[in-house]
Parts: structure tokens; sequence; C-alpha cells
């Protein structure tokens, strides 16, 4: 057989069938719940007296509405407590594998999936969320999915889907001081736009993804969907494996030797043929922070807001909708802008490595005056882990908040909520106008190093002066 992609090799296997419509019928390995996208399909499988197929290929958390103060139930917002309900009992009525809040390994859907174990190479994995595409760092074929096809996956464990096309994304070199994942993805965004992924899985290859480690990868895969490729993956390597070993939902003994085998067969070959490719180095990248109000709009952070004249034509009219919601002049620094919330957390952004990092540069130093900053660890492992190691300390210490897992500030679907048009540092993957729970609140992503970095000094700043 030709040469093939991890994609291609991956979607092959996972073929059922050619439907009439022309679509692959696509069987799904794993099929990833929460509170926000599922109760529906649950109706809608009520409905028309169907049950979850294979219900242990099904695995629940709960992770938008989670208040990160207190936990209590019932919770104090009322809706919020009625979407946890109704997939408490869907759960239990369906046999679902539900990770609830003090289970140990509640926590952001993209956090706890691969810290179980249960996100390996070579699987299709679907979730009713956006930011599915987190899983592929494993060498996954993950995607985020609509209401209708949870339900779809849930009745039959496949999906309707059109295959995608391949554009290999190559980095290669070793990351300068200071820059980080986050810098990277924001980084190929700027460049190859929020839309220039549309039609594409992004395959990220080249020897500074080979040197990220699991997290850093995620980190990178998980805003594969911000620039627009429905999803990314890298090609499992020693790293993966040495992630995945002992973990929940790992294979054991001989079977890992075979999975090993396998998931090693299954990497792009060498003479795989893309759809297209392209190159960057990693020394011409700097700590990025956006500007606007999409991911693309981002610049290093000692550029200054980029000016009409300076873009295409395409994107002069959404600059402009940016300057005006930002506050921002073309032409102006960034660097310098004072901001009133930092949040570090978010499935992006809020794993272990990411809080060893932001701690690195928080220890020892106090959060500038009248700054609200905090730090929400992405899963109930991660902040045992964090605590364990006295990262909690360093960041209260710092004046940082300490809180309990979930999306939090990252979508303000909970009490974490920016206020008016407060400026937020975030370690987010979104800043669309009023995401962080205030309809005129702006949001700029960057780096946890560099939300550090603002909170420290009350104003966007370079993390490299940190350092
Ligand atoms: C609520 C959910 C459906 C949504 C998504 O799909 O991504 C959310 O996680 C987000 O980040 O905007
Ligand atoms: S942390 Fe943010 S991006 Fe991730 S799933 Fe939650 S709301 Fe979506």
């Amino acid at each position: 057989m030709s040469a093939r992609t991890l994609f291609d090799k991956v979607w092959d296997y996972h073929t059922v069938g050619i439907l009439p419509s022309g679509q692959t019928q696509l069987l799904i390995g794993l099929h990833l719940i929460h509170e926000v996208t599922s109760p529906q399909a649950f109706a809608m499988l009520r409905e028309r007296g169907l049950k979850v197929l294979y219900p242990d290929r099904t695995v629940a958390t709960v992770d938008h509405i989670v208040p990160t103060d207190n936990q209590a139930r019932p919770f104090v917002d009322v809706l919020a407590e009625e979407m946890m309900q109704a997939l408490e009992k869907s759960c239990k009525e369906h046999n679902i594998r539900f990770y609830n809040i003090g289970s140990g390994s509640q926590g952001i859907v993209h956090v706890i999936a691969p810290e179980l174990g249960l996100t390996q190479p070579g699987m299709t994995i679907a979730c009713g969320d956006s930011h599915t595409s987190t899983h592929g760092a494993f060498g996954a074929i993950a995607f985020g999915i609509g209401t209708s096809q949870v339900r779809d996956v849930l009745a039959s464990q496949t999906l309707a889907l059109s295959k995608l096309k391949v554009r290999k994304i190559e980095v290669n070199g070793k990351l300068p001081a200071g820059v980080y994942a986050k810098d990277v993805i924001l980084h190929i965004i700027r460049t190859l736009g929020v839309k220039g992924g549309v039609g594409y899985a992004y395959e990220f290859a080249g020897t500074t993804f080979e040197q990220m480690s699991m997290e850093e990868r995620m980190t990178v895969c998980n805003m594969a969907i911000e620039g627009g490729a429905r999803c990314g993956y890298v090609n499992p390597d020693e790293v993966t494996f040495e992630y995945l070993k002992g973990r929940d939902f790992a294979p054991k003994g001989e079977d890992w030797e075979k999975a090993v085998e396998w998931w090693t067969s299954i990497r792009s070959d060498e003479d795989a043929v893309y759809d297209d490719v392209v190159t960057f180095e990693a020394a011409e990248i700097a700590p990025t922070v956006t500007w606007g109000i999409t991911p693309g709009q981002g610049i290093a952070i000692n550029e200054v807001v980029p000016t009409p004249e300076s873009m295409p034509e395409s994107e002069r009219a959404i600059a402009q909708e940016a300057y005006h919601y930002m506050h921002l002049s073309p032409g102006a620094p960034l660097q310098g802008t004072k901001v009133d919330v930092c949040f570090i957390g978010s499935c992006t952004n809020g794993r272990l490595s990411d809080l060893r990092e932001a701690a690195k540069y928080a220890r020892g130093k106090r959060v500038a005056e009248g700054v609200k900053a905090f730090v929400v660890p992405g899963s109930e492992r991660v902040k045992q882990e964090a605590e364990a190691e006295g990262l909690d300390k360093i960041f209260l210490e710092a004046g940082f908040e300490w809180r309990e897992p979930g999306c939090s500030m990252c979508l303000a679907m909970n009490p974490d909520k920016l206020q008016g048009n407060q400026i937020s540092a975030s370690s987010s993957n979104r800043n669309f106008k009023g995401r962080q729970g205030s309809s005129t609140g702006r949001t700029l992503l960057m780096s946890p190093a560099m939300v550090v970095a603002a909170a420290v000094k009350g104003e966007v700043a370079d993390v490299r002066e940190l350092l």
C-alpha cells in the first residue's frame, strides 16, 4: 500500500462503510460527554426509546458549570444544579461511567481523559465540545461534535463524516527562553488565520513538537480548532508511550507491548503525501499575546497593534471591530496595557506543567495592587498533585487565589465572570466578545507564564524580563 499519514490510517481502520451520501460511517472508539451538550442528546434517545449502544465507550464528567469556590450541593445557581442532576440521572440510567465532583478524577473533560489513560494513539474520539482536538496530541483523530451527533454516537457508536485534507505544520528547533507551546500555536494561528484550517486536519511535526512533553502537545492540539482545523495531531512516539504507561486505562502486560507496536505502526509514513505543508522555525517565535477578538489577532509582545494598512483587505473589517471593542488603537503597543484580572487555567493551560511553570515566575513575587489573580487547576488530580508539590502555597503567598477544578473563567458558565469592561490576561483559548462573562469584557490570550508577568506588573508585560 502506498505511503499514508496517521490521519489516513486511523480513518481507514475506523471506516464501517461508505454511506449513500458519500460520507464515511466512522466508528468512534471513545466518546466523552459533559453537562452542556449531552442533555438534549439523551432526551432525543428517550423520545425514540433508544438505548446507549456501547455504554463502556462513553465517559462523563462535569466541568463548565461547576463553581470553583463553593461546590456544596445544591449549587447556588439553579440552572447549574439542574444540568448537574440531568447528567447524573442520564449516566445512571444508561450505565455510563461518570467522574463526579469529589471522585478524585473530575475535571475539564480534555484534562481528565488523557490523565486517566483513556485517550490513546490511533483512536477516534468525539465529544460535544470544540476543544476535543486536544486529544490529538496522542496521535488520535479527535474532534468536536454537535448535540445531534452526540445522540448519533450514543445510539450507534458511529458518525457520518466527510474525510478531511491533511496539512503538515512543521516547526523545527529549540524554543527560545520564555516561549511556550501556547506561543507556538498562537503564532501558527496568527500566520495561517482562524479559517486557514477549514477542511483540514493539522499534523504537527518537526523537532519542536518532538521535544515537547505530552502536556505541551495538548496545548497545541487544543487550539487547532481555533485555527479552523477540525482536528490536530502529533504522531505518537516514546514521549507518548512514557506518558501513558501505568495510567488507569492504559493497556497492561502483554497488551501493552502489542499496543505500542500498533501505535508505532500508525505513525505517518516518512514519504506520506500531504495536501499542504507549512514550515516554521522555533527561533522566530516570541511570547505572543492577542490584541483582538479572535485568537488569530495576535502579536509578539514587543510588536504594536497592527494597522489596517499592514493587513490583507479581508482582515480589516474584523480588525476595526476589534480596535473598537478592545479600546485599542492601531500602532499602539500592547505591552504596558493595564489588566484587571489574571486567569490561569482551562483545557489549554490548566495542567500540572502549566502550573509548575507559572509558579516558577510567581515564587517570591506579589500580584500588583488592584489586580485579581486566580489559578484554577484543570482537574482534581492536577490540584492534588500541585498541592503535593506546594504550588498552591507559592501562588497563595504571591496573592493569587487557589480554586477548585473546572472551566471557570475560560467561558464563565459559572460564577467566575469579568465585570463591565475589565481586561483579563488569560491562559485560555478564546477571546471572543463577551467570552469571559461580561458583554463588554476584554480578553488577552497568552501563556500561563505571561499571565503571571501581567499579574505581577499589573499590565501586559514580557515574561522574559522576569527571567
Ligand atoms: C460549552 C461547549 C459546547 C463549548 C465548546 O464547544 O467548545 C465550550 O467548551 C467552549 O470552549 O466554548
Ligand atoms: S476550559 Fe474552556 S475551552 Fe476548555 S472545555 Fe472548558 S470552556 Fe471549553
